[in-house]
């Protein structure tokens, strides 16, 4: 008998890919979107609905650590030279913290300088306002601005800097001031960095600048480093760890690595301490008692963003690198780490700035120019939207590879579920009897299918029962369908499509997928198991002897068009499942996962949206131009459009939108 199994689809009509229920957009977003075309609207939207999958259980999500609430009051201060590589406190401590923000800036135009590079942040008001755009530093307050291509569209990056308009947008005069976001305070930050579970070394991280001098309360150099001595960067010191009675905690290693060349950009310090969580919490608790505050859920990344060592982009890969379950998740989520998606974006986003730098000086300086080439103008917003679209089709694997699936494996008692299940993780997870109703419970198992992240359910064969146990568990099975993103309805090979299965089949899907009766949201797959039976022909049990693995499985015509595709497969010798994982992935879309072993970045839901705004702002410019409308209504979409892109880096983002993406990283990153 061949080993690989039919994977042909019975049921052309039915659903080949998962269906386009989009999840909802994260709300914290704040839309800067003017009502758009309902034409062009639709469009993107259904662009963007058919790059995504579909809303996962919560169980498979990754789980939110304790909600942090970042305080709004981030101090602003003046700019300064990036702390020099002393682990003195860097130049901008105290001294900065209390001045004029933008170093002469007029108050109401506060900016971020930090060691990398400024953060404008959109208050929320100004981000939900319709044609928001952000503050534009106008006339004189520009005129210092020359070293930030990043302050706003209309600055002096875009080299227009017209300055008509004071504060941003010209027609609907909302001002969108940006306010300064820095490293939210002085304090410095301690947390334990690696899992409290066991391991052989438990890491803690200072940041900050007071990390050194608080680090030395708690720590004594062994060997020749005595009387005066103070680290250097980038060094690795052994000694204790000391409470503030001079008690020794552990032998420690401490890493030093002094501003700006650290993960955020301040003074870091490392305890790395023995592992098992006791040594390192009572290191913790003296670097508190030294000075130290506890770190926030994501305040390390916090800062790294705010300080300008990492993108917005590359925050969030940082937290789903962490979180990947998978290598390709994990390749993917690196791939975005080391730039891919900000620097497609900054790419767009420098196009957009050029154009606005045109199409203002031509505001400003109509008659000294030559007029606009409008075919050009229109082949660069097409460009742009391409850009946008081609990054908006990573969407649909990235939200694959963090979500991944949830699989309910549904069917009669004894059909082969749980064998399944174990053949197809590779493990002993379920029980296997010939006695039918053996699993009473919903079981989980975890594997990867094309890098793909799979939650499989295994769950109890669904009769009728007057066993009052196993009529609970036929209701778990039926909600584990009901919620899972794929169903996988096994039946017996052998036995061919029974009445018994029309019955489940109808408590599942009632007269079809659509019918008032159907529980069931994603699409499912057929999975014809115990084929070795069916092969092996009657006196094996099998009503045939076949030995035609593509025979087509027979069924009423009620449940042909609801599995997209029937897989052959023989739990006990192992077949058929990579005919299985193969049908798996074309139900989800991701082919390409399979073959290529994973994908390069690819763009989480919040950047999707933002990107989707853009896009549409392009739009609205696109049919601006077309109706030769006057050149302030084409900047205004313009601007929109460079406000979502920036909102993707980080270079433009309201606040909310940060306590968003960092509230779901974990303490210690
Ligand atoms: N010949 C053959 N036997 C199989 C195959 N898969 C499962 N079996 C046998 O079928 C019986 C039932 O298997 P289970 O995996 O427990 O079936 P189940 O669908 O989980 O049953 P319930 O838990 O009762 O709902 C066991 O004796 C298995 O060894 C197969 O592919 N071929
Ligand atoms: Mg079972």
């Amino acid at each position: 008998m061949a080993s690989r199994a039919a994977t042909g689809v019975l049921s052309p009509g039915g659903c080949g890919t998962l269906p386009p229920h989009a999840p909802p957009l994260a709300p914290a977003v704040a839309s800067s979107r003017a009502p758009a075309p309902a034409s062009s609207s639709r469009a993107i939207g259904a662009v963007y609905s058919a790059f995504l999958i579909g809303p996962v259980a919560p169980s498979l999500t990754s789980q939110p650590c304790a909600v942090p609430s970042y305080p709004s009051s981030h101090q602003q201060r003046r700019p300064c030279a990036p702390a020099a590589a002393s682990h003195a406190p860097g130049p901008c401590s105290s001294s900065c913290s209390t001045s004029t923000p933008g170093g002469g800036a007029p108050s109401g135009k506060p900016r971020i300088w930090t060691a990398g590079r400024r953060r404008n942040l959109t208050t929320a008001a100004a981000a939900s306002s319709s044609f928001s755009a952000p503050g534009r530093p106008g006339g004189a307050a520009n005129s210092d601005d020359e070293d930030s291509p990043n302050w706003g569209p209309g600055g002096s990056g875009s080299g227009s800097g017209s300055g008509s308009d004071g504060e941003g947008g010209r027609l609907d005069g909302s001002s969108s001031s940006p306010v300064v976001l820095t490293t939210q305070d002085e304090d410095t930050i301690s947390s334990i960095i690696t899992g409290l579970s066991a391991g052989s070394v438990s890491i803690i991280r200072l940041s900050g600048t007071e990390a050194v001098p608080i680090a030395l309360k708690a720590f004594r150099p062994g060997g020749r480093f005595r009387i005066g001595w103070s680290p250097a960067s980038h060094r690795v010191y052994y000694g204790t760890a000391v409470d503030g009675d001079e008690n020794v905690l552990d032998e420690v290693l401490l890493l030093v690595m002094l501003s700006p060349r650290s993960y955020t950009a301040e003074d870091v310090v490392e305890f790395h301490c023995h592992g098992g969580g006791v040594c390192a919490a009572r290191v913790q608790r003296a670097l508190i008692e030294a000075g130290a505050r506890p770190a926030k859920p994501g305040e390390f990344t916090l800062r790294a963003f705010l300080n300008g060592r990492l993108d917005l982009a590359q925050a969030e890969s940082v937290s789903e690198l962490v979180g990947a379950r998978t290598a390709a998740a994990a390749d993917s989520a690196l791939a975005g780490l080391r730039g891919g998606v900000g620097s497609a974006v900054s790419d767009m986003r420098r196009q957009c700035l050029d154009l606005l730098a045109e199409l203002e000086a031509r505001l400003d300086f109509d008659e000294d120019l030559p007029p606009i080439d409008v075919p050009a103008l229109k082949s660069q917003i097409e460009a742009i939207q391409a850009g946008i679209e081609k990054a908006l089709r990573t969407a649909r694997a990235g939200s694959l590879l963090r979500r991944g699936l949830q699989v309910a494996i549904v069917g009669r008692p004894n059909v082969g579920k749980s064998s399944l299940l174990n053949a197809w993780t590779n493990s002993d997870r379920a029980i296997v009897t010939e006695i039918a109703g053996t699993t009473r419970d919903v079981l989980e198992a975890q594997l990867s299918v094309g890098g793909v992240p799979v939650t499989l359910l295994d769950t109890a064969g669904i009769r009728d029962s007057t066993d009052v146990v196993e009529r609970i568990g036929v209701e778990r099975s039926q909600a584990a369908a009901a919620a899972a993103d794929v169903v996988i309805m096994v039946v017996d090979s052998a036995e061919g499509w029974t009445d018994a299965d029309t019955e489940i089949y109808r408590s599942l899907w009632g007269d079809g997928p659509g019918s008032s009766g159907c529980r069931v949201r994603g699409p499912a797959l057929l999975v014809a198991n115990k084929d070795d039976l069916r092969a092996a022909g009657p006196a094996s049990g099998g009503a045939t002897a076949s030995t035609d693995e593509h025979a087509p499985l027979p069924l009423p015509v009620l449940a042909r068009e609801t599995f997209s595709a029937t897989v052959r497969t023989s739990a006990s010798q192992r077949k058929g499942l990579e005919s299985l994982d193969a049908a798996l992935l074309d139900l989800a879309g991701a082919p390409q996962l399979a073959a290529s072993g994973g994908v390069s970045w690819a763009v989480n839901e919040r950047q999707a949206e933002a990107l989707v705004r853009s896009h549409e702002a392009l739009m609205r410019l696109s049919e601006s131009v077309a109706a030769d409308l006057p050149l302030d209504f084409w900047t205004i979409d313009l601007r929109s459009a460079l406000l979502a892109l920036g909102e993707v880096s980080g270079d433009e983002v309201a606040e909310e939108v940060l306590d968003n993406v960092f509230s779901r990283f974990c303490i210690g990153k």
